[in-house]
């Protein structure tokens, strides 16, 4: 419930309510953005999205506490004229819209490469020309491969954080050959920085980069066959969750050896909260969010996922120990699993410096902890679901 006490920034100033233009609210992190926004701030939301399944819990009823202050926009950015009005009658935009699952950045390089370059300038555009300010959702991608991972093996130096921490202002972009599609989206979201970059460096746009370490929780993508298309390939968490839930093998691709930082979305949304707030900390940033404590390698993640899942089939699915199979691993190649023209990033450890910094802000949730919250959720929400697709196939 948004308390009615005036509410103050880092530096003791009162938050006044402002209006926001959420572009891609209806996705994951948009939706748990629009929730913290309802339920703990005065602000008032134009939620912008071609889908809103993931936010309807929070636009009915009538009688929600935070009821006229978010309002969802059905459309399509790419070619909607409501767009720059909507951008114009509000302080801030917040722009999330992406295409952003790996599968289909090598199988859809140019709609991939539209998404996340193209149909972002004319946000940026509105913005700059009407003097509002811009969070721009990037992603961690952008440093593409760690410089270590160019190093033998064997080289000590592949020890030496010099090689691997990736940060803001100093780490360089490093991406696969251009058949390497898999890069379409990295560097697609490397332009469109290096765009809202020189907006604000000639034009005085304001504006703060996110660029998010494997946010995961629930509401995460989609669970193939139950709500998005049986043949989608989304990101692990959902691969992984899928798997589970049909007692199918984990599929490792190359041997799931990529290491990975997975912040909870609920510790990250503070982050983005503290910016939207904060614009004078916030403002000509770009920051890392992510949980440099919570490394893994894919491998490990479906080690612990499994195990976790063990356990909740114990405790809450009421099944003895010898009836819930550990799900195994099966290794697999990229080629097969994405298809021509994957690449991948080694690792993702994320600087902490300058969001420390400006914004006092650090993770707090083990991978352990969000990975029990996010499988219950899942479980709570698909197993039924799973259960009858399963007997359904079983029966035709
Ligand atoms: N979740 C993560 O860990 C992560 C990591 C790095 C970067 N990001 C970035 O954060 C942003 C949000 O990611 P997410 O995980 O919530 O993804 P998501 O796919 O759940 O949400 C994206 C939303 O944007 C909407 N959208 C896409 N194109 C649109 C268009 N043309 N018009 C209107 N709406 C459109 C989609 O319908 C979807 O609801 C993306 O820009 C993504 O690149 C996310
Ligand atoms: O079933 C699976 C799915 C994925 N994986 C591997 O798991 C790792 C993570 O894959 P994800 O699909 O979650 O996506 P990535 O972490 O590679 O990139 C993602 O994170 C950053 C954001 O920009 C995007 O949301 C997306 O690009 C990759 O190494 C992938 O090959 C498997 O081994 N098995």
């Amino acid at each position: 419930m948004a308390t009615s006490s005036a509410r103050v920034d880092l530096d003791g100033n009162t938050i006044k309510p402002f209006t926001i233009c959420m572009i891609g609210a209806g996705g994951f992190i948009g939706s748990h953005l629009c929730e913290k926004l309802m339920s703990e701030t005065p602000h008032t939301v134009l939620a912008v999205d071609v889908y809103n399944d993931k936010i309807k819990h929070l636009l009915e009823p009538d009688s929600l506490p935070w009821a006229g202050r978010i309002q969802f926009h059905r459309l399509n950015i790419k070619n909607d004229s409501r767009l720059e009005g909507l951008i114009k009658c509000s302080d801030l935009t917040v722009n999330l819209a992406a295409i952003c699952t790996p599968a289909d950045y090598n199988t859809r390089p140019l709609d991939t490469i539209y998404s996340n370059f193209i149909d972002a300038l004319p946000v940026v555009k509105y913005c700059s020309e009407n003097n509002k300010r811009l969070i721009h959702f990037s992603t961690c991608e952008v440093y593409g491969k760690t410089i270590g991972s160019y190093l033998p093996k064997d080289s000590p130096l592949r020890q030496d954080p010099a090689y691997y921490i990736l940060k803001e202002d100093t780490s360089p972009c490093i991406f696969g050959s251009i058949e390497k599609q898999r890069w379409s989206y990295a560097c697609a979201k490397q332009l469109i920085e290096r765009l809202i970059y020189a907006e604000g460096a000639e034009n005085g746009l304001e504006f703060t980069i996110v660029r998010p370490f494997n946010w995961i929780g629930p509401r995460m993508d989609f669970i193939p066959g139950i709500d998005g298309p049986s043949e989608g390939v989304p990101r692990v968490l959902a691969c992984f969750s899928n798997n589970l839930l049909r007692r199918e093998p984990l599929k490792l691709v190359d041997g799931g050896e990529s290491q990975r930082t997975f912040v909870y979305i609920k510790d990250a949304i503070e982050a983005v909260l503290l910016m939207i707030e904060n614009p004078g900390r916030a403002n000509g940033h770009i920051f890392n969010v992510g949980n440099p404590n919570n490394e893994v390698t894919v491998r490990q993640l479906a080690e612990m996922m499994t195990k976790v899942n063990f356990l909740y089939s114990l405790v809450y699915a009421k099944v003895s120990g010898e009836d819930s199979i550990e799900s195994p691993t099966i290794d697999v190649s990229s080629k097969e699993f994405y298809g021509e023209g994957y690449d991948d990033s080694d690792k993702r450890i994320p600087d902490m410096t300058i969001i420390n910094k400006q914004l006092g802000w650090d993770p707090k949730t083990s991978l352990w902890d969000l990975l029990e919250s996010t499988l219950t959720y899942q479980h709570r929400t698909y197993a039924e679901a799973v259960k009858q697709s399963i007997a359904k196939a079983v029966a035709n």
